[in-house]
């Protein structure tokens, strides 16, 4: 017997004819990384010319920027005193005039002599020393002119003088191709006015969701079955808080059609879908299928050997002729949030042009005891730091099954947790690992 619902388009999703032990072996996570690294390289980034003054945090420089002039562009004094000539024996000197900042001396200083100066004033021709304000008294004055000062403390040539060029040389690259922008390197940028500079174009991401039980999450009260998508707004905000925009592709039913339709539709908007749920082994669990039979798609893995994430899927291909790639993560929410961490946000910042798209990773120190799985885990941890440690200790945030996302909460890294063996089935408290950092420290 066949019910209609049964009847999709190809026999392995008539229930009783199934696969009852997945197809997809689970790759391991060095073999996902090289597979989406292989990807990224058939999307190049893209740059465009923009105006400095428009730029933000966050964007990419698309070119090395290098010093046009020295900076400073003059020898500057580095304290608010008195330019003077180091070699001069005499104590008292006779003021002869005043350098600030924008408003040179422009004469010669002669031996017995010092200038009044500013922090940033250019030192004058024959100074070859500052002295502070602080190690000089007033030894004259006429009215309110000073006249003469007393040094304390005899300088040394160079002393408080900012070389030309000790800061930044000309031609000095400023700023690497795949820079990320910050407000320093923003500051540079107007530092030297430079006007105009190329950055990468931003990659378009489509967030959607699978599953005949979603609803949106106004629904204030859910009939029985049903949830609230959860994933996609927190995929949508991650991503965001990457500095893309993404755009929110809805949800899409657990339907062969449906979710084709879904996917040709996202991908008239961006190149890269990110899908969560129906990637497993349920019999309305039609991702695979969608994107292997459907959208004739290479399926560059269909199963990760990780925890959590383990159907964790990734495909490209090409729909009207343009190319594609759908990250199709499993649908527990905080498996399909730590997938999009380590496979889609490094990926979505290599097509960004970012020269370090991958998250940092740090040692710490185990705050408890863990015991191993048969996977390697990806567990959800904040850090503190204790008086005398060296390293930033990790406290894991509780129960750590896929379905919880409290776990996720004030999560700052996923501790990269090995898989066990014969020799070792726990890590003790105190040991050291690694821990991928996957949130802002502050
Ligand atoms: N027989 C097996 N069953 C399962 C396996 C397996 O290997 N053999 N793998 C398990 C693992 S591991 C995971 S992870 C899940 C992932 O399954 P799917 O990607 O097919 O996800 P769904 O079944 O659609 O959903 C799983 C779970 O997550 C909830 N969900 C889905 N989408 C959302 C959303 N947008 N917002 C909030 N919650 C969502 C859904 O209701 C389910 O509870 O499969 C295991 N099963
Ligand atoms: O991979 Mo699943 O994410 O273990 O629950």
């Amino acid at each position: 017997m066949s019910s209609s619902s049964d009847l999709q388009s190809s026999p392995e999703h008539v229930v009783a004819k199934r696969a009852r032990i997945s197809q997809w072996p689970a790759v391991p996570m060095t073999r996902a990384f090289e597979a989406i690294d292989r990807i990224a390289d058939k999307f190049p980034p893209e740059s465009k010319g923009y105006p400095t003054v428009a730029l933000t945090n966050g964007r990419v420089i698309a070119e090395d920027i290098r010093a046009p002039e020295n900076v400073p562009k003059a020898r500057t004094s580095v304290k608010d005193g008195y330019a003077v000539i180091a070699a001069d024996n005499l104590m008292i000197r006779r003021v002869a005039g005043v350098a600030t900042a924008g408003q040179p001396w422009d004469g010669i200083l002669q031996p017995g002599e010092c200038i009044r100066i500013s922090t940033g004033a250019v030192i004058p021709e024959g100074a070859d020393a500052v002295v502070q304000v602080e190690d000089t008294t007033l030894a004259g004055y006429d009215g309110d002119v000073e006249v003469a000062i007393n040094i304390l403390i005899a300088p040394e040539v160079g002393k408080d003088i900012r070389e030309k060029g000790s800061d930044i040389k000309e031609n000095d690259v400023l700023l690497e191709n795949g820079c990320e922008l910050g407000p320093a390197e923003i500051g540079l940028l107007h530092m030297f006015g430079i006007q105009n500079i190329e950055i990468y174009r931003k990659p378009k991401v489509c967030v959607m969701s699978t599953g005949n039980e979603l609803v949106e999450s106004y629904h204030i009260c859910p009939p029985q079955g049903f949830i609230r998508d959860s994933n996609r707004p927190q995929l949508l905000s991650l991503f965001r808080s990457q500095g893309f925009k993404p755009i929110d592709a809805g949800i899409a039913s657990d339907n062969i059609d449906s979710i084709e339709a879904a996917i040709r539709q996202a991908s008239e908007f961006a190149s890269v879908i990110v899908t969560s749920g129906g990637v497993s082994m349920g019999e309305k669990d039609y991702l695979k299928e969608v994107l292997r039979n459907r959208l004739g798609f290479e399926i560059s893995f269909g199963r990760v050997w990780m925890k959590p994430g383990l159907p964790c899927t990734v495909a490209h291909g090409k729909i009207n002729n343009l190319p594609v790639v759908v990250f199709a993560l499993p649908g527990n929410p905080v498996s399909s949030y730590v997938c999009a961490n380590l496979f889609v946000t490094p990926f979505l910042r290599a097509m960004a042009g970012c020269n370090r798209p991958k998250q940092p990773v740090i040692k710490v120190k185990l705050a408890a005891e863990m015991r191993l799985g048969p996977r390697p885990e990806y567990c959800r941890a904040w850090l503190e730091s204790r008086c005398g440690e060296t390293f930033p200790i990790a406290n894991v945030t509780g129960n750590q099954i896929s379905s919880r996302l409290p776990s996720l909460v004030g999560a700052h890294v996923l501790l990269v947790i090995p898989q066990s063996s014969t020799e070792k089935t726990q890590l003790e408290k105190g040991e050291l690992v690694d821990a991928i950092i996957i949130s802002s420290l502050f």
